[in-house]
């Protein structure tokens, strides 16, 4: 198979799909790879580091496009990629389609096969390409909302571990799962006062044995909801419904009432946000204000750290990568029904429910749409 990596173009995005030891597994495997020129500059790898390990150079991503069976990239497709998206192509990638309505119609028209990373499963409940950016990006929201909290941003201007006889900050975080778990984690280290929301108690049971009374544990209700997010100097948005719209649970009139200088880091914006004033922002412009509340809503948080990032993603892509080059999508999708999970867009249709529920279109089964 003849898979494409193109240059990341979404703002300050300098992930990459395949780092070059991923590419020498695949054309170990006897696959070609064709790498766009400079796709890997970002993160210190040259275009002669790609050649050494068996890939060819394109000089830009419509000759990309064009050669290859399978597009690997990291972000959804921008519109110019979405354009030149081809009948029969592989696509493997994030899409995150249920907020965004021009994507999917774009990738219904391209005919093409589109597999999402972020509704991939595993046996055990989780969401397995996914996970290694919800742990970068829930780590990285409590810098943020650190740096959102200072006063030349607008902030309180208040120290997120506080200092001996003056109080920590209240962290709430909404959401106990990936991006929730790695918050916990640095909010802790941080010295904050942390509270975590879910409404799955066997995730806030694993919470408290992780963390024991470092953290309180709420289970999430409108009311308790409201009570804490009130109270909070900084808000870490990480609600998930695979491949579904996140639910806005902090409502606008929250925000008027939360505390002038507080903030809010809505990590889920990437499925529409869980916050009702939120709305994406870039790592070039990444804050707003709405009602004295510092919002910080980047959707491709994990970009600013390419390096880690893009090895953590390819530690979890590989495996899958290889699989689609060596079976091809029918007989690797058909063969796993955790893989045929990532399947949303097919020849025209959507074969992810939460999708298709989403914005109003028909869904047809995947093993249907596959046959
Ligand atoms: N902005 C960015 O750059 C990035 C965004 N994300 C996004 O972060 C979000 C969270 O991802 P993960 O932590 O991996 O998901 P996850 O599935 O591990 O955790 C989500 C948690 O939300 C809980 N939940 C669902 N509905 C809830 C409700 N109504 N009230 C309280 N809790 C509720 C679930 O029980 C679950 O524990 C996703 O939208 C993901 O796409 C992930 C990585 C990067
Ligand atoms: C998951 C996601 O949206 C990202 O890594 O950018
Ligand atoms: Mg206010």
């Amino acid at each position: 198979m003849i898979v494409g990596v193109p240059k990341e173009i979404k703002n300050h995005e300098y992930r990459v799909g395949m780092v070059p030891g991923s590419v020498r597994e695949l054309t170990n495997h006897g696959h070609q790879v064709i790498v766009e020129t400079n796709a890997g500059l970002g993160i210190g790898f040259s275009d002669q580091d790609y050649i050494n390990v068996g890939a060819s150079i394109q000089k830009n991503a419509a000759e990309v496009f064009a050669s290859a069976d399978m597009i690997v990239k990291v972000k959804e497709p921008q519109a110019v990629e979405r354009a030149m998206l081809r009948e029969g192509q592989i696509l493997f990638t994030y899409l995150h389609l249920a907020p965004d309505l021009p994507q999917t119609e774009d990738l219904i028209k391209s005919k093409a096969i589109c597999i999402a990373y972020e509704t991939v499963t595993d046996n055990q409940g989780g969401l397995p390409l996914l996970a290694p950016m919800s742990e970068v990006a829930g780590r990285m929201s409590i810098q943020a909302g650190a740096q959102a909290l200072e006063k030349s941003n607008a902030g309180r201007g208040m120290l997120l571990g506080g200092v001996p006889g003056v109080a920590p900050a209240k962290v709430v975080i909404i959401g106990g799962g990936m991006v929730g778990n790695n918050a916990a984690q640095m909010a802790v280290g941080m010295g904050a006062e942390v509270v975590i929301l879910d409404r799955n108690v066997n995730v806030l049971r694993r919470l408290d044995a992780q963390f024991g009374n470092k953290i309180k544990t709420v289970y999430s209700t409108a009311e308790a909801l409201e009570e804490h997010v009130l109270e909070a100097d900084l808000v870490i948005g990480g609600v998930l419904v695979a491949g579904a719209a996140a639910p806005k649970l902090v409502t606008a009139e929250h925000i008027k009432n939360m505390k002038a200088g507080s903030a809010i880091v809505d990590v889920a914006i990437d499925q529409g946000g869980c916050i009702a004033t939120s709305k994406a922002t870039t790592h070039a412009d990444p804050t707003f204000i709405v009602d004295d509340v510092v919002h910080y809503c980047v959707a491709n948080m994990p970009g600013a750290v390419p390096l880690t990032s893009t090895f953590a993603l390819n530690n979890a892509t590989l495996p899958f990568i290889i699989n689609l080059a060596n079976k091809g999508y029918k007989e690797a999708l058909l063969s796993d029904q955790n893989f045929l999970n990532g399947l949303n867009v097919i020849n025209g249709k959507i074969t992810c429910a939460s999708v298709a529920e989403n914005l109003g279109f028909e869904f047809v089964d995947p093993k249907v749409a596959l046959a």
